[in-house]
């Protein structure tokens, strides 16, 4: 079973993580890591912090010679910000300048009351969404492993504000991603680009922030992933859960999930096709999942962003003590949209991966593609394909 932990304060040293489970002999190109990393990075909205680091990964173990080793994959991402804040992080000497201002939208309150702390900095700390790098960085090594089945990703801002391009996507096609890539704002339309922008940048004169939407596909996930044996089984349980656990997301829409409650069954329904000996849908309504079990269409996830919480327009607050007072405000961004995309982008990665280890269980990449093989072969019979091409635990049955 593939699982992580990870580590590490906003403006600590460093973010760290433990990949365990991951097969061997999986070939990692960190510079494929880095670009994930990157590519988080910008975005349109984003505030002074991303001009301060330029993540990138160290590789600590479970990587030999370029390929995993199937060993525990151990990585860091350093915060370069920390020299501007090791006297406030210093693990041993404390800090006198406590902060006692919460700011609504944040984990600020609700942190300091349940961990008894003295100090919100230990609540931003951690709340913070700097915790999304080290998450791209082990969906990105997910993503190594999931070239060999041919997963791939797309992912783009679909709603800025009231600015919206929910225009169709059904095929995964390089020019399409040369566009969202080079946007800004990954945007897909220059023209509705334009206006996104222009909705981030009246929210930053006026000291506000803004939200929005953005919506993530896999390409080639197989059939058969999840299960709906038991609820948290469910591809739909473990990727809406991901995805709400990313900070900032308020909802998640899984295919057309919410048109589905305004049409007729049969309407909403895809209808299955079977062509050249493989099933297909004529439509893909359900994002790629029924029954908690990919369908083999595309894995289509949206996600719903609220506006960032830190506001430079300043309102009148309480303090931890009850006191009447100013909110307090250092640095923010404005938008981080375009960011959530590729974070939903790996960690879609990570969960399929896992889904795709649980299924084709193998501890080495070579295990896993003999099993995948065998399966596809099986699934994707064409009218000739009889029982005797089942596995040899069926024949003769
Ligand atoms: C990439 C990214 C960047 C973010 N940047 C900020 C920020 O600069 N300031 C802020 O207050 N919140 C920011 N947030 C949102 C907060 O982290 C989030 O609202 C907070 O942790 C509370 O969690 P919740 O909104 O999920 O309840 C960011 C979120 C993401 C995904
Ligand atoms: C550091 C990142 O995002 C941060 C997420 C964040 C928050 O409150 O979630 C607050 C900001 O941090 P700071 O207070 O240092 O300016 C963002 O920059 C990052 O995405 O790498």
């Amino acid at each position: 079973m593939l699982r992580f932990l990870d580590a590490g304060e906003s403006h600590g040293k460093m973010l760290v993580a433990i990949l365990e489970g991951f097969p061997s002999n999986v070939p990692i190109d960190i510079e494929n890591i880095n670009k994930q990393l990157q590519r988080r990075q910008i975005g349109f909205g984003r505030g002074t912090r991303m001009k301060i680091e330029s993540d990138r990964i160290e590789i600590i173990s479970g990587v030999r010679g370029g390929k995993t080793t199937g060993a525990p994959i151990c990585i860091s991402i350093k915060n370069k910000d920390y020299e501007n804040w090791a006297e406030v992080m210093d693990f041993q000497k404390e800090y006198n300048e406590k902060i006692t201002i919460p700011r609504p939208g944040h984990a600020d309150l609700n942190g300091f009351l349940k961990y008894n702390l003295d100090d919100i900095r230990n609540v931003i700390e951690r709340a913070s969404a700097r915790e999304t790098a080290i998450r791209v960085a082990i969906g990105a090594i997910c993503m190594e492993l999931l070239k060999f089945f041919d997963v791939k990703f797309i992912s783009r801002v679909v709603m800025i504000g009231n600015i919206e391009d929910f225009s169709y996507i059904d095929s995964y096609n390089e020019d399409l991603i040369n566009k969202i890539e080079s946007s800004p704002i990954r945007c897909l339309h220059k023209d509705i680009e334009k206006k996104m922008i222009k909705e981030i940048q009246i929210a930053k004169e006026i000291g506000e922030t803004i939200g929005g939407a953005i919506e993530v596909i896999a390409f080639g996930v197989p059939v058969g992933l999840g299960s709906y044996s038991f609820y948290d089984r469910r591809m739909d349980y473990l990727i809406s859960g991901a995805m709400m656990s990313i900070q900032g997301v308020k909802a998640v829409e899984i295919g057309n999930g919410i048109k589905s409650s305004k049409l007729y069954g049969s309407e909403f329904n895809d209808k299955i096709i079977f062509e050249d000996g493989r099933f297909s849908r004529k439509t893909n309504n359900l994002g790629g999942i029924e029954g908690g079990i990919t369908n083999g269409m595309p894995i289509k996830v949206r996600l719903f962003m609220k506006p960032i919480p830190t506001t430079r327009r300043e309102f009148e607050t309480f303090d931890v003590h009850g006191n009447v007072v100013k909110s307090r405000y250092e640095r923010s961004d404005v938008c981080a949209v375009p960011a959530l995309a590729v974070i939903a982008e790996n960690v879609l990665a990570y969960e399929v991966a896992k889904e795709m280890i649980n299924k084709f269980a193998g501890d080495s990449l070579e295990d896993l593609l003999i099993s995948f093989e065998h399966y596809i072969n099986r699934v994707n019979r064409g009218e000739d394909y009889g029982r005797d091409n089942f596995s040899p635990a069926m024949q003769g049955q």
